[in-house]
């Protein structure tokens, strides 16, 4: 195992995501910031260096569990102060588990506004993926706005609520197209791009040879949509999900929602003097965006040769029954971790769009997550009694609450959103979906854990009750470190606590994060009395 060390100084720049000029955050000038690629076991140390004028910064390492390490984390408010303009702050963690991962901004919307980049881990040298492959790329997926984020967030905040509105681009790997379409041949009202090739918005050409097998690594960063990516006439085997092995399985598309990512195999195994689209497109909201485009080139013809057949369609946006279908198919690969059998905890948490003051916001058992100035894991560890409200959430909600209609009432509260989770022990989070403020609407949320991989135990319909624990899957759940809920639905996921420290359990999607749809686990802390709590002391 190897210590690797990178310098990196955060700075906005300006760039074109999508081909139009527009301030986009950069790491040492690129955007998207630069990949890391490690070994599992190897320790990764960033230097990072605030070069903004006028905003802190922290970077997350999304998916990569920091063990004992809980204050690199990464996260504004929670683990760490945000580091101030002209500050570096040392990030130094262990990947201890091969996978598909990336970091991105965790300080107000700064993800939205491009600080994100791809970390990729190996497995150790001399050792084996449970699978074979000739060569691998990778695809980061996320949604770009015209409008800059700091204007976001006011609107966000505003009240009346300016919602965001759905992206104007889908890019891959930083790369969109607004003002073009690549695929205008088959599309008469569309004008079609002229690239040379070494424009910053010219698409990815994923270069191949036939009769290969090659590994995607696609992660999605996405600010809000949900994607589904498929390249085509070319299937494609799902192998792995957040940095953990799945048993395999083939499809023609997949779903990827915001925070998650898979590896799939795909065979060169198509007519080789064409090329083909790799396609995104958004489901589970109302698509106003046009499809992001990668080009698969098969060497045996030119490159800039665009394909013949179109790009493939995006299923309905609104086909969630499909979607559902797809997630019911994940499964671990034979062999790996059990969940524990029994909880000795279980949380349910409502998520309901509420108000406060006449402000919009998102509230998890009627608590609309507001991060205090000094981070939990320092007030939390030295006692600092008054820098949060230290009152807990509550463990569940009205079990007659109507999770099919607007809430009756909408007013909510702020609060620190703080549980406190006993070391060691086996805790299930039942996520409960429900209607928005407007009635008939309810989303899609992907959630995401920091600090831990949980099994998920299964998905459902409506409010969750005692017939459907049978249901869940303790046999080969998948493990993972985001999941989402369904509209109107539910999803169970288990953990243990084996991994002392704050850390942020929320929606994935900023604007909902930035609304307050979040909670935060205090976990290895000692309980000595209602206000004095102790760092658990392990190896
Ligand atoms: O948080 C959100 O707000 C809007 C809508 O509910 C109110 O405008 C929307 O689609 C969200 O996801």
């Amino acid at each position: 195992a190897k210590a690797r060390h990178f310098k990196w100084e955060v700075d906005y720049m300006i760039g074109a995501p999508d081909c139009l000029e527009h301030v986009v955050m950069a790491i040492n000038g690129q955007f998207p910031s630069p990949t890391i690629k490690a070994r599992a076991g190897d320790t990764v140390v960033v230097h990072l260096t605030n070069k903004l004028h006028t905003e802190g910064v922290v970077i997350h390492w999304h998916g990569i569990r920091q063990l004992g390490t809980p204050w690199a984390d990464g996260t504004a408010s929670i683990s760490q102060c945000a580091i101030n303009p002209g500050e570096t702050f040392v990030y130094r963690f262990k990947v201890d588990k091969a996978g598909t991962y990336f970091y991105h901004g965790h300080y107000g919307m700064q993800r939205s506004a491009g600080l994100y980049g791809l970390l990729i881990v190996d497995v150790e040298e001399g050792k084996k993926e449970p699978f074979q492959y000739d060569g691998e790329f990778n695809l980061l997926l996320s949604d770009w706005w015209h409008k800059g984020v700091h204007d976001q967030e006011v609107d966000l905040s505003s009240n009346p609520f300016r919602w965001i509105g759905e992206p104007e681009s889908l890019l891959i790997n930083g790369r969109g197209q607004y003002n073009c379409s690549l695929a205008a041949a088959h599309d008469s009202k569309a004008s079609g791009c002229t690239f040379r090739g070494n424009e910053a918005c010219a698409p990815n050409i994923l270069h191949v040879k036939p009769n290969k097998t090659y590994r995607l690594r696609v992660a999605s960063t996405t600010s809000l949509a949900s994607l589904n990516l498929a390249i085509g006439n070319h299937k494609m085997l799902m192998v792995e999900a957040d940095g953990n092995y799945l048993q395999p399985f083939s499809v023609n598309d997949f779903d990827i929602y915001s925070g998650e990512t898979y590896s799939v195999l795909f065979r060169t195994d198509q007519r080789p003097t064409d090329n083909y689209w790799i396609s995104v497109g958004v489901r589970g909201r109302q698509p106003r965006t046009p499809q992001g485009l990668a080009i698969v080139h098969y060497q045996t013809t030119t490159a800039s040769k665009l394909p013949t057949l179109p790009p493939p369609q995006t299923p309905l946006w609104n086909d969630y029954a499909r979607s559902k279908s797809f997630s019911n198919k994940i499964r671990a690969l034979s062999g790996s971790p059990k969940p524990p059998i029994n909880h000795h905890r279980r949380i349910f948490l409502l998520n309901t769009q509420n108000r406060i003051n006449g402000y919009t916001k998102w509230a998890i058992n009627n608590v609309s997550l507001s991060l205090p100035p000094t981070p939990y894991l320092g007030s939390i560890k030295h006692r600092l009694t008054n820098a949060f409200d230290q009152k807990s959430p509550p463990d569940t909600f009205l079990s007659t609450y109507d999770i099919m209609k607007p809430p009756p009432n909408p007013n909510s509260t702020y609060g620190s959103g703080v549980y406190m989770l006993k070391f060691n022990t086996t805790i299930d989070v039942i996520l409960q979906n429900a209607n928005a403020l407007n009635p008939n609407v309810s989303e899609i949320h992907p959630w995401h854990l920091h600090g831990h991989d949980f099994w998920v135990l299964g998905y459902g319909e409506g409010m969750f009750s005692k017939r459907d624990e049978d249901k869940l899957n303790l046999k080969n759940p998948p493990l993972r470190n985001t999941v989402v809920i369904f509209p109107y639905g539910w999803t169970a996921l288990r953990f243990v606590t084996d991994n002392p420290g704050v850390w942020a359990f929320h929606c994935h999607i900023e604007p909902h994060l930035h609304m307050g749809m979040g909670v935060v686990f205090a976990e290895g802390f000692i309980l000595l009395g209602r206000y004095q709590t102790r760092l658990f002391l392990v190896a």
